[in-house]
């Protein structure tokens, strides 16, 4: 019993740890990639255009699937170009291939947004 007390004791802290690393990595993220704060700025606009249209359960979660995919992508693809620039610092072609596939992933995520973004917004706004 007192073993299980004192293993949740150093379970919580770690999980908080765990909690801040992650959140060090979304501010990284925000300071260091343009592209995480387009996405910001991108994901605030959806969001209040979806309050504004007063979108559906529904719509609210693909657009959340969408929006959570793009953030996704961004992240992996900042820690694979990191990553990438501790293994290869030199230019290498392999080295160029990895990044340009974790950027293409940041792209697919982006279109397949705007293609959500248009199915839910396109209808009540052409009208
Ligand atoms: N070590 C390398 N070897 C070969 N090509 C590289 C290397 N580093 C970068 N490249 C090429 O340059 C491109 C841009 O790489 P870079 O690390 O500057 O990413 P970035 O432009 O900062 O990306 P993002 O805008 O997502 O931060 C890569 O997609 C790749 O084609």
């Amino acid at each position: 019993m007192a073993g299980q007390k004192e293993q949740f004791t150093r379970f919580v802290p770690g999980r908080i740890a765990s909690f801040r690393f992650a959140l060090r990595g979304i501010r990284l993220l925000l300071r260091t990639q343009t592209n995480a704060r387009i996405h910001a700025v991108a994901t605030l606009l959806v969001v209040t255009l979806g309050c504004w249209q007063g979108v559906t359960a529904a719509q609210w979660g693909l657009l959340a699937v969408a929006i959570t995919l793009v953030w996704l992508a961004e992240a992996l693809n900042t820690a694979i170009e990191r990553l990438t620039d501790l293994v290869s610092p030199e230019f290498r072609p392999l080295a160029g291939e990895v990044k340009d596939l974790a950027a293409a992933a940041v792209l697919l995520s982006a279109l397949g947004a705007v293609a959500v973004a248009c199915a839910v917004f396109g209808p009540s706004l052409l009208h």
